[in-house]
């Protein structure tokens, strides 16, 4: 069994899926298609305040589902948190390989 498999099944696949969802985040604010929710936080009145927001409802909703013991509840309002967040690190041209760096040394 690797290391990666005695820590519940994660590998770089995981990490590639980040990297891949951050790739199409950056793409939609490039080219901001209709019908796009992404675009539509790059566009958003509220500018970059609405995704911030939604960073905090969202990791909010997170603590609930965890208040109330509700696995199905915390893996949707962890992935809304994991989506908003990669949003405002593009709003703020951090690439996620920064991100991944520290969580990467972390592991040493
Ligand atoms: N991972 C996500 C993702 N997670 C959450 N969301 C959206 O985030 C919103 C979450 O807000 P809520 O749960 O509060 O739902 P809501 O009531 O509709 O939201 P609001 O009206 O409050 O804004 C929903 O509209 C979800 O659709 C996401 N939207 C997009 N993605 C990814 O981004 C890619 C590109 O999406 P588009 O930009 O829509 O093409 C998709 O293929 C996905 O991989």
């Amino acid at each position: 069994m690797s290391d990666t498999d005695d820590a519940g099944g994660a590998s770089d696949g995981e990490a590639d899926l980040l990297e891949e969802l951050f790739a199409v985040i950056e793409d939609r604010k490039e080219t901001l298609p209709e019908g796009s929710y992404t675009a539509s936080l790059f566009t958003h009145e509220k500018g970059e305040n609405r995704t911030l927001e939604k960073v905090g409802e969202e990791a909010t909703e997170f603590i609930l589902a965890a208040k109330d013991d509700d696995a199905e509840e915390m893996a949707e309002e962890g992935a809304d948190v994991v989506y908003h967040m990669l949003v405002a690190l593009s709003m703020h041209d951090v690439d996620v390989e920064e991100l991944l760096d520290v969580l990467r040394e972390r592991r040493g």
